[in-house]
């Protein structure tokens, strides 16, 4: 009943709809005890002889009011105890959806994805049970149970009552124990189902890499093998259901035997009718589905409860950047100073980044360069506030980034990743997506800035094409291309490209830099690359190695220097000669 008590913030709310749904099943239930016991009296009125025309269709007028009116009553209850459950699972997932997005890096480092898909979906359905089903399985043992009871005792005899109930008590105990344990089983089929699911997934999206490596008949296997466990799993469900049905049956099948046993004796010893005999087996009927609802309650009641307190759990977790309320809210612009003494990442024992200390001029632009796993992206991904917890202070305009509220700082910055996420959407909104209101004039300008308008043109719906899984494929470079004009799109103080243009030919890089150069002139670029070449036109480049800086300066000093920069830089000059030698060729 615990979860009763933590939803008592939503009944609370709701009680004027929920007191309707209550007052909707009493009414149902006492309009319940009427065809029963009318059946009864036509039975008594044949049976004696005594049917007049006038006594019959007064019956029937009164089954077809009544018919009626429980028809009305039951639509009130079901509007309204479905439409609240309906309502609080809306209510509960807007919540979590929300935080989802209010959440930190490390968050969603702690969580698996299919984790918190389940919490959005399998979970909110387990609550939204108890608000809907659970409620009704509650009200409706004990107001059906009830009044039918109480009918049962007062309209016929309340001794034949107490013994064709004596085999109840056992349907609410089956109710529970196979319930556990279809619950049990429940929750491993769907489990499989689950892994079944992430497995064909996986494999269709790994299906290239899967063939490149001729592993089909591998990867074939363990699927196999996961169906096989699925319906294994499947198997017991149905096994445990199987065995629910007919041992209601057999109980049922006991209390009537009683019931016919004992009525029996009833009616021929005068003290009933034998209309209420009759009356008397259609509410036994009636007490079958109350019994039930107790037994399910529990179920009902547990699984809501375990849905609830991992629902919870996650809500409670709260995000380690905090979102200062009163913070500074004019958008960052200005200078950019980054002066960090040190930064681990979240449970991590060794420093990550060391001593990084840069200044960059409004409108100037950065290197950052430096081997694989050298740091670059961490420097970035502290500009972006995935991270508050260093040493040190990055000022955007004079002001620490952690010092403005997070809708002043972050929409400052256009950040392109190496990898873009594209949504399954067209072409022109996943340009546009950060500012959905911009004009296809100025989608289109940004295409061209990021060299794709071309392209753009090219396709079967030029701008409505769809992107994604029901749309064409794109090759990376286009992907990287449209991700840069989404950020382009935003013209951001700061625009950060990290490794954002290696899928693209070196001769497009050095257009759209070109490009960017000349249209953003007064606005801060920071480029991280692998390609030497994209920085070279940068005020300042900063080589990195294993977390710090090991060079800096403009091109020509780094050449000077003779160090990384300059022996990689030569390096990949001349891997572009042979290539473009090897091409010519
Ligand atoms: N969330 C994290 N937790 C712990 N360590 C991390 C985390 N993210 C990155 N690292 C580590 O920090 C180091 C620097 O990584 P980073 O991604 O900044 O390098 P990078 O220079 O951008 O590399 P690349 O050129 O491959 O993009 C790596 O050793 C990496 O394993």
């Amino acid at each position: 009943m615990g979860i009763f008590i933590k939803l008592g913030w939503y009944f609370k709310r709701e009680w004027k709809t929920y007191s309707t749904g209550v007052i909707g099943l009493l009414f149902t239930a006492l309009l319940g005890i009427v065809p029963p016991w009318i059946i009864g009296r036509l039975v008594d009125l044949i049976h004696r002889g005594q049917l007049t025309v006038k006594a019959l269709v007064f019956l029937l007028v009164l089954l077809t009011v009544v018919s009626f009116a429980q028809y009305l009553a039951r639509y009130v209850w079901r509007t309204a105890i479905w439409g609240e459950s309906a309502k609080l699972e809306a209510t509960l997932r807007e919540r979590l959806f929300w935080h989802y997005m209010q959440m930190d890096t490390q968050f969603f480092q702690e969580y698996r994805t299919g984790d918190l898909m389940a919490h959005a979906t399998n979970d909110l359905s387990a609550i939204q049970r108890v608000a809907g089903g659970g409620i009704l399985q509650f009200a409706d043992s004990i107001i059906t149970g009830g009044t039918t009871l109480i009918a049962m005792m007062t309209v016929v005899d309340w001794r034949l009552t107490l013994i064709a109930i004596l085999p109840f008590p056992f349907l609410a105990v089956m109710a529970r124990v196979l319930g556990k344990k279809m619950h049990n089983a429940f929750k491993k089929s769907q489990a499989a189902f689950s892994r079944l699911n992430n497995k064909a997934q996986e494999s269709i999206s790994g299906v290239k890499v899967i063939k490149s490596f001729g592993q089909e008949k591998d990867d074939m296997d363990e699927f196999n093998g996961q169906v096989d466990d699925t319906i294994n799993i499947n198997r017991h469900v149905n096994k445990l259901d199987a065995l629910f049905d007919p041992i209601t049956t057999m109980i049922m099948a006991v209390s009537y035997v009683l019931t016919i046993v004992y009525g029996g004796h009833l009616v021929i010893s005068e003290t009933i009718t034998l209309g209420s005999l009759v009356s008397f087996v259609s509410y036994l009927s009636m007490l079958v589905w109350p019994m039930f609802a107790i037994g399910m309650l529990f179920n009902t009641l547990e699984r809501g409860n375990a849905s609830y307190d991992r629902i919870n759990n996650v809500l409670n977790k709260k995000s380690k950047i905090l979102d200062k309320q009163n913070g500074v809210a004019q958008e960052a612009r200005g200078d950019l100073q980054y002066e960090l003494d040190s930064f681990s990442f979240p449970d991590e024992q060794q420093e990550n980044l060391h001593n990084i200390y840069f200044t960059i001029k409004e409108g100037g632009t950065l290197g950052l360069v430096g081997k694989v796993g050298s740091g670059k992206s961490s420097v970035i991904r502290l500009l972006l506030r995935q991270f508050d917890d260093y040493q040190g202070t990055i000022y955007f305009g004079g002001i620490d980034i952690r010092d403005y509220q997070l809708d002043a700082l972050i929409p400052a910055i256009g950040y392109v990743p190496q990898e873009t996420y594209l949504f399954s959407n067209t072409i022109r909104e996943n340009i546009r997506f950060a500012r959905p209101e911009a004009s296809q004039k100025e989608v289109e300008q940004a295409a061209a800035k990021s060299d794709l308008a071309q392209q753009i043109a090219t396709f079967p719906a030029g701008y409505d094409t769809q992107v994604g899984e029901e749309g064409i494929s794109l090759s990376g470079g286009q992907r990287q291309r449209i991700a840069i004009a989404r950020a382009l799109l935003i013209d951001p103080e700061l625009l950060i490209l990290d490794d954002a243009l290696s899928a693209v030919d070196a001769e497009t890089e050095t257009e759209i830099l070109q490009t960017l150069r000349t249209e953003r002139q007064d606005k801060t670029t920071i480029i991280a690359s692998h390609r030497l070449s994209s920085v070279m036109n940068a005020d300042e480049i900063l080589v990195m190695d294993d977390g710090k800086i090991i060079e800096r300066g403009r091109h020509a000093e780094l050449m000077r220097q003779n160090g990384w920069y300059a022996d990689t830089f030569k390096l990949q000059a001349l891997e572009t000669e042979e290539k473009e030698g090897g091409f010519n060729g």
